[in-house]
């Protein structure tokens, strides 16, 4: 696959305003992404991944590292790289509030240089696509919030770029229109061949619109890969075990040396085994205080689990 993102080891300091001491945001960062995929950003609160899309779009410059964009370096060529990227960052910075839905996106067309012609026929089909149709004369400040993100989508695909970035695309959207957007940015990326990079902490709209990801914790990157493969990963090994009695210190102490806990609630306990005869080495633990089980089971997981392991094994480690 034709790579069209090289994000290469970049690193982003902000210094603290009283003390003038750095803080390191993003600390070494490196990914790739290829041409069609929609990879998802993840990352606990203050991960970094804001700052690494705004890196991408130019709005930061890093200290270190480098970003090309279809083979252009984002600082040194920044012009011709950023004529392949748009962005739709919180706050739906890339709209403007005074002008009407219409004149948004017509706006926007004029600024790719687009003919009129071309772009009445494309604004039409983007406010049916986006079910925008009837409020096309509104101002944009009476819009409801999901409406603003869906015009702030529309006009990132108005500037028709290769790339889109989307930072919290579903934050704060009611259910309806959280489903909304990530069915429009599935029919984006499979109809349109757009390259999407999501920043979120949905993750519903990983799983459901995302073949990878690349999670970042503390500044660096500590997963890149496919969700399928994650899953896969965390289905086989993790389990839910029903205790009858609750686990003596002695116990636990001993099970943390040996298993990763991923939980452990009252009676319920979810720990990783590797491999089958690790229940055995459970069990002669459990044993010691002669601690019944009530049921095991295999956990099925969903990527937020593995998201949470991950940041809890990278905590640990
Ligand atoms: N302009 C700034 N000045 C100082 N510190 C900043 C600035 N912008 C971000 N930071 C800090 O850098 C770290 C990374 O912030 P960033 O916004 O990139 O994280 P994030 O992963 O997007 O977080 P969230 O999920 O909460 O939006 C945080 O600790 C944040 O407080």
């Amino acid at each position: 696959m034709e790579t069209i993102i090289e994000v290469n080891g970049i690193r982003k300091g902000y210094k603290k305003r009283k003390t003038k001491e750095e803080f390191i945001a993003v600390d070494g960062v490196s990914f790739s992404v290829g041409r069609g995929e929609i990879v998802g950003l993840l990352g606990p609160n203050g991960a970094g991944k804001t700052t690494t899309i705004k890196s991408i779009c130019g709005l930061l410059v890093p200290d270190q590292g480098s970003i090309h964009i279809n083979g252009y370096d984002s600082v040194k060529e920044r012009n011709k790289a950023l004529r392949h990227i748009s962005a739709v960052l919180e706050g739906n910075r890339n709209v403007y509030w005074r002008l009407t839905v219409e004149e948004n996106l017509e706006y926007f067309s004029g600024n790719r240089g687009m003919r009129k012609k071309e772009a009445k026929t494309r604004i039409d089909h983007l406010l049916h696509l986006f079910r925008l149709e009837e409020k096309r004369h509104e101002i944009v400040n009476n819009l409801s919030r999901g409406m603003q993100q869906k015009l702030a989508i529309a006009v990132a695909l108005m500037a028709d770029t290769d790339v889109i970035l989307l930072d919290e695309p579903t934050l704060g959207l009611d259910v309806e229109t959280s489903y909304e957007v990530r069915s429009l940015l599935k029919h984006i990326a499979e109809e349109e061949g757009k390259t999407i990079i999501i920043s979120t902490h949905d993750m519903a709209v990983v799983q459901e619109l995302c073949k990878r990801t690349v999670i970042i914790n503390s500044g660096k990157v500590i997963a890149d890969e496919y969700v399928q493969h994650l899953l896969q990963l965390f289905e086989t090994s993790a389990y839910d075990i029903l205790l009858k009695e609750p686990l003596t210190e002695e116990q636990l102490t001993k099970l943390e040396q040996q298993f990763p806990i991923y939980n452990l609630q009252d009676l319920t306990l979810e720990v990783n085994l590797e491999h089958e005869e690790a229940i055995y080495e459970l069990m002669n633990i459990l044993s010691i205080n002669r601690t019944g089980i009530e049921t095991i089971n295999r956990t099925q997981v969903n990527f937020e689990q593995v998201f949470r392991r991950l940041v809890k094994e990278e905590a640990v480690s």
